[in-house]
């Protein structure tokens, strides 16, 4: 299933200025093909979590239209799931049934959803762990486990929000190769919202950058590298190069938090790096190595 994003338009009420609107997106359009891996990066606050949101219906957009499927969308479906950042699982409820609470909501008969629990949690390597309390497992299998609840009603879109932005950095990248084997395993059509720059080239088929000009995209990065994807590769380094630069200007020393701080910390690490990487082939060539 696709997803087409045509002209649309957010307003919010601003919270200081009542008179006053905050339009957060204006006319944003984009398409996500069937199948495709897409994410949005972008400082913070420029409206990542509004446009995903909007496709999953659970926010009303004051103009444009979006469309799955060629269906216009205006309200949650069993057709999108969403995962969020805080994994949103049930405490009171083990792992199993946690996994299994979207389809037994939608009248799944028992075995069939025991069936599809065992190949999924064989799946994220967390077949021991189906009668744990969630309060029992780290963070990590909790961001797993938050993946199999969704991926349980085999739902054709999956969006994520900061999937893995509650994880520290170690288990972040285990992370991301283990979320790549099982939506390469469920191909979905997936759209997620990231603050990472390195993650979006790690798991995207394509980047779009999107500013606090109203949401305007600066940018829509194909990411034409090989699964798994090899870091050590130039071109993964060119497009972090490229991607570090539109952030640049889209933050434009405007750092509004934590989340932005970080992104100025790897803008300015990547930056570090590129003129080290280019005195020491000056070097080189100098030597004639
Ligand atoms: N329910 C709401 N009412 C009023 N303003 C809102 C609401 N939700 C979001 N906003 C405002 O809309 C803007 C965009 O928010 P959004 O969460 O989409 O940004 P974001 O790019 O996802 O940011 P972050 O990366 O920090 O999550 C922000 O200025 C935010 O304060």
């Amino acid at each position: 299933m696709s997803i087409s994003i045509q002209g649309i338009t957010k307003v919010f009420p601003n919270r200081r200025d009542k008179k006053a609107n905050n339009i957060v997106l204006r006319d944003i359009s984009f398409d996500v093909s069937e199948g495709e891996f897409v994410s949005l990066l972008g400082p913070s606050g420029c409206g990542k979590t509004t446009t995903l949101t909007i496709v999953a219906g659970f926010l009303k957009h004051n103009g444009g239209n979006v469309f799955v499927n060629g269906k216009e969308v205006n309200k949650p479906g069993p057709d999108r799931a969403f995962v969020f950042q805080n994994y949103a699982l049930f405490p009171w409820m083990k792992v199993k049934e946690n996994i299994m609470y979207p389809m037994k909501l939608r009248g799944i008969p028992k075995r069939e959803r025991e069936e599809k629990l065992k190949s999924l949690l064989e799946m994220a390597q967390l077949k021991d762990y189906g009668n744990y309390y969630i309060h029992e497992v780290s963070g990590g299998m909790k961001q797993r486990i938050a993946l199999l609840r969704a991926l349980a009603c085999d739902p054709d879109i999956l969006l994520m929000d900061e999937p893995l932005g509650a994880v520290d950095f170690q288990m972040r990248q285990l992370l991301q190769i283990q979320l790549e084997s099982m939506l390469q395993a469920n191909k979905k059509t997936t759209l997620m919202v990231t603050h990472d720059v390195d993650e979006a080239i790690y798991l995207s088929d394509r980047v779009i950058v999107m500013s606090r000009d109203h949401g305007k995209i600066l940018a829509d990065l194909k990411i034409q590298l090989p699964r798994p994807r090899d870091r050590k590769n130039e071109k993964y380094h060119q497009y972090t190069n490229e991607l570090t630069d539109i952030l640049r200007t889209a933050l434009d020393g405007d750092v509004k938090n934590q989340e932005d701080e970080q992104l100025l910390e790897f803008i300015n690490k990547s930056k570090q790096k590129e003129s080290t990487n280019k005195s020491y082939s000056q070097k080189s060539a100098l030597q004639g190595r």
